[in-house]
């Protein structure tokens, strides 16, 4: 199925109406979401308290050059700015994770969100190369862009793991598969650009459903601030704003499965709003897809018996119903 063309849209059709009491939410305390400033000493036992109650951190000091970042923005934009055909031509096929369309989530729900993806694993010539097949520098530019990007991520990656380690007490030894075989890591990643385009109605739609992402981290950029929220039982959806050249970091359900619930994978969703079209990019941390994951050895004792079976990450994508609100075992 192949998104909206919602720029061409002024009211809000049946099949993307959700009920304004679905989107809309009021939530009486709001705590701000921790800045953890990345070279702080305190680090670590911040970022040990933010995930175990919110499952969600800010970052500065990343050490990412916000021009790689404007230019990953600017990009996006191209991309989502082309004309619904041309979008069509990528769309991603039957059974694999990568280019144009719905997001994954979208067919669980019984209405359709206010948004766009592109999904992509390194290269994302395959795809991009259906966008602009005629723009040869464009191709080059943004195959470049999100090339740099999906580098600093990794890098960034490799040191929030060890921080959140850290924070559990742990070190990169403690994972089993994170050993360097021929001088890399043997984790995988993903980057998925989303486009929320302006909504004529934004009480009425979902911009993406809410869900927990299935990483073991995930790193988001979003071109504006708002959007993004979490859900916290007793309080209800919680806006995460970011701060001027921060990323937000939240935990995956791998990470609450390998830390044995300790840390919490935050049941989120993007809403829409009717003066600006938000783009976010998500760069997801994930674990070899055959290597089962289970909580880690060091933090199971006698009073703490392991919550979950080991799954390996391709088990549980397949089985992951994103209607589970909390991250269950899959069978
Ligand atoms: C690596 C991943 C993570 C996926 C599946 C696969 C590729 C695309 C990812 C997303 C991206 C957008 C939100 C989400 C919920 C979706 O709809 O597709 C994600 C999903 C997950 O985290 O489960
Ligand atoms: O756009 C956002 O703020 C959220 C994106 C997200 O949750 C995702 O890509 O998994
Ligand atoms: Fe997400």
């Amino acid at each position: 199925m192949v998104p909206l063309d919602f720029k061409s849209l002024h009211t809000i059709p049946d099949s993307h109406e959700w009920n304004k009491s679905t989107v809309v939410d009021d939530p009486n305390t709001i705590e701000p979401i921790p800045v953890v400033d990345l070279n702080d000493p305190n680090a670590v036992s911040l970022i040990r308290h933010s995930c175990e109650k919110w499952g969600v951190i800010l970052i500065i000091n990343h050490g990412v050059p916000m021009d790689i970042v404007k230019e990953l923005e600017l990009q996006t934009y191209e991309l989502f700015s082309l004309p619904s055909e041309t979008k069509a031509r990528a769309l991603r096929s039957e059974g694999s994770l990568f280019g144009y369309g719905l997001h994954r989530v979208a067919p669980f729900f019984p209405k359709l969100l206010w948004s766009e993806g592109f999904t992509m694993s390194g290269s994302p010539m395959e795809h991009a190369a259906k966008l602009w097949p005629h723009q040869p520098d464009q191709l080059t530019n943004f195959c470049a862009v999100m090339e740099e990007y999906q580098k600093e991520m990794k890098k960034l990656s490799g040191k929030l793991m060890e921080l959140m380690l850290e924070s559990l007490g742990l070190t990169l030894e403690d994972v089993e598969w994170f050993k360097p075989k021929n001088g890399t890591d043997r984790a995988q990643s993903m980057l998925q650009l989303n486009s929320y385009p302006t909504c004529p109605d934004p009480d009425r739609a979902m911009g993406l459903a809410p869900h927990t992402d299935s990483s073991i981290l995930t790193i988001l950029h979003q071109s504006i601030s708002g959007g993004l929220q979490i859900h916290e039982d007793g309080i209800g959806w919680i806006p995460v704003h970011s701060v001027p050249g921060s990323l937000v970091v939240n935990v995956g359900d791998f990470l609450h499965i390998l830390s044995n619930g300790q840390y919490k994978s935050p049941y989120h969703r993007a809403i829409v709003n009717n003066t600006h079209h938000r783009i976010s990019v998500a760069f997801f941390y994930v674990p070899p897809s055959d290597v089962k994951n289970g909580p880690l050895k060091k933090l199971i004792d006698d009073d703490h018996p392991p919550l979950y079976t080991p799954v390996t990450w391709a088990e549980y994508l397949q089985k992951k119903s994103y209607l589970d609100v909390k991250p269950k075992q899959a069978y």
